[in-house]
């Protein structure tokens, strides 16, 4: 057998560029440019760039869609709120992944996870409407077996479980969500999904995350631009990386 044998399922890390378009939307210019950023990561590690086209488009625009569509020389995911617009732009730009995402104007940042269970045709629509464009359709929605088994059901071949209530939780409650995680994690799995996770992971509490051998992609946004302020954009993405893959072989890196 050859040394160079993976010694387990690999994870992937898909960099969330929206809060380069942020730090650009400040003074509205042209830099930092999302699509130098994006293609920087590309080389830096990252196997995937995910980008979230909010119905405010108070970072990424439709414009920094459409340009960086044709340049990726990994993969687009491009997350978007089950809206008929969304949906309709979606289908126009093609990327090879959406993931449909819960969206309220007033929210800071993604409060939760998608109500498939109470929105289920319109996310059945959807995700009907993507996959006759031959996109793979992921659906952002809480570590709970309900929203996980309507999730199956909708036609979705993905989920990404929403980490945000792990990643904000007091220390004394961590080890309880991440449980949830894994249980979540358990459930997708038994439903024949790819399991995904993301939102508010940062380089000391991802790696309990990407230990879980069943998660198959991070999405990992905030964090990483944040470090890029001090250790530089290719730096941050690289360390990202390491650290996860340092995770799944059980391997501990040193804290943020
Ligand atoms: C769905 C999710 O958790 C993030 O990908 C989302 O993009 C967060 O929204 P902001 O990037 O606007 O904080
Ligand atoms: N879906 C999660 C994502 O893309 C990035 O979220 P965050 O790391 O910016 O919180």
């Amino acid at each position: 057998m050859s040394f160079l044998q993976p010694v387990g399922p690999v994870i992937d890390l898909g960099v969330n560029i929206d809060h380069i378009a942020t730090v650009r939307n400040a003074r509205g210019t042209v830099y930092p440019d999302p699509l130098r950023a994006a293609l920087l990561a590309e080389q830096a590690g990252a196997d995937l760039i995910t980008l979230h086209l909010r119905e405010d488009r108070r970072h990424i625009k439709d414009a920094d869609v459409l340009a960086m569509r044709p340049q990726l020389a990994t993969r687009m995911n491009l997350e978007a709120a089950v809206t008929q617009e969304m949906i309709d732009f979606a289908c126009q730009v093609r990327p090879q992944d959406v993931c449909l995402v819960p969206e309220r104007r007033e929210e800071v940042t993604t409060e939760g996870g998608l109500d498939v269970i109470r929105y289920f045709k319109e996310v059945e629509t959807a995700v009907k409407q993507l996959k006759g464009e031959g996109i793979r359709v992921s659906l952002f929605i809480d570590a709970d077996e309900q929203q996980i088994e309507a999730a199956a059901r909708t036609g979705a071949t993905v989920i990404e479980l929403h980490t945000g209530r792990y990643a904000e939780a007091e220390a004394s409650e961590a080890l309880h969500e991440l449980e949830r995680i894994k249980a979540g994690v358990a459930a997708g799995v038994k439903h024949s999904l790819v399991v995904n996770a993301g939102h508010g992971l940062h380089y000391t509490n991802v790696q309990p995350v990407a230990a879980i051998r069943d998660i198959a992609e991070l999405n990992i946004g905030h964090a990483i631009v944040a470090h890029a302020l001090f250790a530089g954009w290719e730096n941050a993405v690289r360390e990202m990386k390491a650290i996860m893959v340092a995770a799944r072989l059980g391997v501990t890196l040193g804290a943020q």
